[in-house]
């Protein structure tokens, strides 16, 4: 018997009983990995899909290796390289690919969804829960942003940074409903701080305006935040683009806790090192797609529609779009 204190009509049904939460993680690389592990080690049936076979046979066969600070700790969890090897429903499925792989991931993972099943993404940027929701249904969908941190050292071993660092989860109507809740109180009896927010709306933008930050222009640069954040006309050139940005949620009325740009500049780059690497330098350095068009792109869509310019994020996207296409056989190249 449930004993939420939430109103009857607030309360989705809640059919995981007492067993622990099972929780599949479609897509299980840096961060996939890094909040799979932590889920299992704190008592969650964690199942990690990822076509990396190299990582799935090393997580298998020795378990993952996690390394947080200077300690490292072996977590047994199941990983396999596709969601029909699961066998079973998913209580919570969490949409941990590039952006850009999302629509043909939750696609090839229909066997794990049934009628209660909860799909969330915490991926960066803006768009995801339009694309997931046309798949599973609107209803199975949830919304979160996190700012726990991942790297992949090699095949079964990644470097987590969970401590201290929030998660904020919440439907997308702002409802505080039980399965929220549950998801919310998962997360946090695994160690993974974890906020139950009625305004997950705010929360995405805010999280967003952290990447439009440093993103694109890193990316185009190539530089660490060490070097961004010892050029000046850099960071001009980064308070003007998340000041489109708050000038584009303001107009969709959107309720943002950032309203300062400079926050959000300082936020980006807190407890990172001068030799971090944002992920969309990241991504362009290992030779794969960015996901320039869910974060900076995304502020020039809405912008568009609610005809608030946005040239700053505009002229990141051609550039970041540029370099990707320089690296393809286009006409002319020599
Ligand atoms: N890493 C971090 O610290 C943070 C990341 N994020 C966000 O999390 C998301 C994931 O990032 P990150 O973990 O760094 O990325 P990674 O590239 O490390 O991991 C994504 C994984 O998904 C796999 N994948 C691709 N297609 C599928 C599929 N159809 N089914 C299952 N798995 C698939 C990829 O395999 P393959 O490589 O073969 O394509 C890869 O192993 C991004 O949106 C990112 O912005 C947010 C906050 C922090
Ligand atoms: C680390 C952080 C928050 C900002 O650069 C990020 O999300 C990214 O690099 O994609």
């Amino acid at each position: 018997m449930s004993t939420s204190l939430l109103p009857r009509d607030q309360r989705r049904e809640w059919r995981w009983g007492k067993r622990s939460m099972r929780i599949c993680f479609i897509g299980a690389g840096a961060l996939g990995s890094t909040i799979g592990g932590t889920l299992a080690r704190g008592g969650a049936e964690v199942w990690l899909i990822d076509p990396f076979q190299a990582h799935v046979d090393t997580i298998n066969a020795r378990g993952l290796r996690m390394r947080e600070g200077s300690a490292e700790t072996v977590v047994t969890v199941t990983a396999c390289t596709s969601a029909a090897q699961v066998g079973v429903k998913a209580d919570l499925v969490i949409v941990l690919v590039k952006s850009y792989h999302t629509s043909e991931a939750i696609r090839a993972a229909a066997q794990i969804i049934g009628p209660h099943t909860v799909v969330m993404s915490l991926q960066n940027g803006l768009g995801h829960e339009d694309i997931l929701s046309e798949e599973v249904g609107r209803d199975r969908v949830m919304a979160g942003k996190t700012y726990v941190g991942g790297v992949l050292l090699g095949p079964g071993h990644v470097r987590s940074g969970v401590i201290g660092k929030e998660t904020i989860i919440g439907e997308l109507d702002g409802r505080l409903t039980e399965r929220a809740r549950r998801i919310s109180e998962t997360f946090n009896r695994a160690g993974i701080l974890t906020l139950l927010s009625d305004n997950i709306l705010g929360t995405m933008w805010d999280k967003l305006f952290i990447n439009v930050a440093g993103g694109g222009i890193t990316a185009i640069t190539g530089l660490t935040y060490g070097g961004l954040y010892s050029l000046p006309i850099l960071e001009d050139c980064a308070l003007a683009a998340i000041s489109e940005g708050i000038a584009v949620a303001r107009a969709a009325g959107v309720k943002i806790s950032i309203t300062d740009p400079r926050r959000a500049w300082t936020m980006a780059s807190a407890g990172l090192p001068p030799e971090f690497k944002t992920s969309m330098l990241q991504s362009l350095q290992s030779g794969n797609l960015t996901e320039i068009d869910y974060i900076h792109g995304s502020v020039v869509r809405w912008g568009a529609r609610l005809n608030v310019p946005t040239p700053v994020n505009s002229t990141l996207v051609a550039l970041v779009k540029g370099i990707e296409y320089a690296r393809s056989d286009y006409p002319g190249r020599s």
